[in-house]
């Protein structure tokens, strides 16, 4: 994990974003950042000194802010201190955790989404390959189950396409390339595995950017959420940019917007108003934990209640 360090970029902040119920991007590169309420465009009360923080676009270097000089941006110090907390809190739950606890959670978070009828309706999705070293909800079970079906022309016709993670550079940069057996996999400089960018007949990987149809799905990794749909990821901002991207271009492309579900172990759910965030963050539509399917967005309450 000491490459994993390395991951800690240069990144200017952009402020818009897609995710169909959350906010508009603000008209310039100045706006006043809230804790926001994710199901409507009003900023929760002000129940914290980090509540309205002023903000404007700027470039930081392994979390700092650089030398530009630029005075608002050092206001944000306080949101990302934040978040690097609980971060580190969660971090300890999950070294705490029990052995045989988080099997069972690991398990029952699986055999949820197995059940689920938007997973088995689900015909393209993306989703993790979890990471043991980084005590992620293994995915090992699901992932098997999408790609069960071994003939790849099999797969298109009656299963699922998945498509993973790859992370290209350490500017949040991630695509998000199609797999057929676990085999298109290899361990990156961070022990993840992920997708070489070619396979193994030497043809570039499908990238779900830049594909004809949109997916329907997109399981979710992360460090901690709350019952709002607020996710907070391991700081690198890379599944922020791509869900971002991917909102604009299945909006550009008249797609139905993907559900995007996260996977949470308990120690994982936090009280709501305790993850800070800011307008780059994507709210999720639903969790999975142990205990439960929590919808959040309308779009989740609709597809679940109606067992699409
Ligand atoms: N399974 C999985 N794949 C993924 C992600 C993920 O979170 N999980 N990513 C999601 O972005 C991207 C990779 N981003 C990553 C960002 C940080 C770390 C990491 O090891 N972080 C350490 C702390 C490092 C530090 O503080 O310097 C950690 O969380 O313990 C790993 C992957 C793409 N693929
Ligand atoms: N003080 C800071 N000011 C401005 N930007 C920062 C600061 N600290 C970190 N950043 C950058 O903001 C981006 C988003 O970070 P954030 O903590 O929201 O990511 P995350 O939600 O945990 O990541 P992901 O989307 O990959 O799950 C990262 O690229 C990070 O480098």
């Amino acid at each position: 994990m000491q490459k994993a360090k390395q991951v800690r970029k240069l990144m200017t902040l952009s402020f818009s974003l897609h995710h169909p119920c959350t906010f508009a991007s603000p008209p310039s590169s100045t706006i006043h950042l809230r804790f926001l309420s994710p199901c409507s465009r009003t900023a929760r009360p002000p129940s914290s000194p980090l509540s309205s923080i002023r903000m404007s676009s700027s470039t930081v270097d392994g979390g700092k802010i650089g030398s530009s000089g630029d005075v608002a941006a050092t206001e944000l110090d306080p949101i990302f201190k934040q978040k690097r907390l609980i971060r580190s809190k969660v971090r300890k739950s999950l070294k705490e955790m029990d052995p045989s606890q988080r099997a069972i959670e690991d398990d029952a978070i699986q055999r949820l989404v197995l059940d689920a009828t938007w997973f088995k309706s689900c015909r393209r999705l993306c989703a993790y390959i979890s990471c043991r070293a980084l005590r992620e909800v293994d995915t090992t079970k699901v992932l098997a189950k999408i790609l069960q079906t071994s003939d790849k022309d099999e797969q298109k016709l009656e299963g699922k396409t998945l498509y993973v993670p790859r992370v290209e550079d350490k500017n949040s940069y991630m695509r998000m390339l199609n797999i057929s057996s676990m085999d298109d996999l290899i361990a990156n400089s961070m022990d993840i595995l992920e997708p070489a960018p070619v396979d193994g007949a030497g043809n570039q990987r499908e990238n779900v950017m830049h594909a004809n149809e949109g997916i329907d799905l997109l399981l979710l990794p992360g460090l901690a959420f709350d019952k709002s749909g607020r996710r907070l990821g391991r700081g690198g901002g890379y599944y922020d940019t791509f869900l971002r991207n991917y909102q604009q271009l299945a909006n550009e492309k008249n797609w139905k917007q993907p559900l995007l579900v996260a996977l949470s172990y308990s120690v994982q759910i936090l009280d709501d108003g305790v993850i800070p965030i800011t307008p780059n963050d994507v709210f999720v539509d639903a969790l999975v934990s142990p205990a439960g399917i929590i919808p959040i967005s309308s779009a989740a309450i609709q597809r679940i209640k109606n067992g699409i």
